[in-house]
């Protein structure tokens, strides 16, 4: 499946979030959405997930408008990890990658529902802790079962905010492979990142969002480079090997 923004536009207490963005993720890719703090990341994921309406343009799905799908199939289509969930009191890990089946829960046995959900808990190594409170968990584990949920849906789109904004080097690795290994079975991946160095290892493609614009697409090679850093984060960079180390501030006046 293909999921495309059609000159996406957003206006929020006359703040110009988002402004004629234009994009698609595609099977088989792992699509970096990198930029700035504010500069409408996730409020663009939350539009492509079908959470939040644009002002103007469309989100296409295979050609299908988003918003005209009943919401459980679109749930089925696409999966939506978010930046931040609150703790679910009272729910068992195992509770929580559960509710990534609810889209299913017409369409699927309780013994697919069953095998989904272990197939996500190993996927990120949380098997351990299925019978585990929720609420019980340190912040990386909490994000990974979040990511279970999400990778129990099943979907051929997966947007996931900062999947690994709380994972230690080696969790934040574990999860980036994976998402790799998704791609290559032939899902579509967006995802939402600040470590440029993960980004670049990892996704196939990166588009820079900057101010609600997206102002460079392209392979990591041709979007991270030293003017590209300087210009949309105000940072200039050392480079060890392939790696680009922010190393000092070029233009706080240049930031949003
Ligand atoms: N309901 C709203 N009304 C007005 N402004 C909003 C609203 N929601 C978000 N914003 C603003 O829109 C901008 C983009 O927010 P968004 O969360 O999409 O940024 P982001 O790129 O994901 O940032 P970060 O990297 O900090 O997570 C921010 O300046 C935010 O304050």
């Amino acid at each position: 499946m293909i999921l495309q923004t059609d000159t996406i536009s957003l206006t929020l207490q006359s703040n110009r979030l988002l402004d004629d963005i234009a994009l698609e993720v595609l099977p088989g890719e792992v699509l970096g959405l990198i930029g700035p703090n504010g500069a409408g990341k996730s409020t663009l994921l939350r539009i492509m997930a079908g959470l939040l309406r644009p002002e103007t343009g469309r989100v296409l799905l295979d050609g299908q408008d988003l918003f005209t799908m009943p919401p459980e199939e679109r749930g089925r289509h696409l999966a939506y990890l978010p930046q931040e969930a609150p703790a679910a009191v009272g729910m068992s890990v195992r509770d929580v990658a559960m509710l990534g089946r609810l889209p299913h829960r017409r369409t699927s046995s309780a013994a697919q529902n069953e095998t989904a959900v272990q197939q996500a808990l190993e996927a990120v190594g949380m098997t351990a802790f299925a019978d585990r409170s929720s609420a019980s968990l340190s912040g990386g584990e909490r994000a990974r079962v979040l990511l279970a949920r999400a990778l129990a849906v099943q979907a051929p789109i997966l947007l996931a905010d900062e999947p690994v904004a709380a994972l230690d080097p080696a969790q934040a690795l574990t999860v980036m492979d994976l998402f790799g290994q998704c791609a290559v079975q032939g899902q579509a991946i967006a995802v939402v990142l600040h470590d440029l160095a993960l980004a670049a290892r990892f996704c196939t493609r990166i588009a820079v969002l900057s101010r609600g614009r997206i102002v460079s697409i392209g392979t990591p090679a041709d979007v991270l480079t030293d003017a590209l850093f300087a210009e949309v984060y105000g940072v200039a960079v050392r480079r060890c090997g392939e790696v680009a180390v922010p190393w000092s501030l070029v233009s706080s006046a240049r930031r949003p």
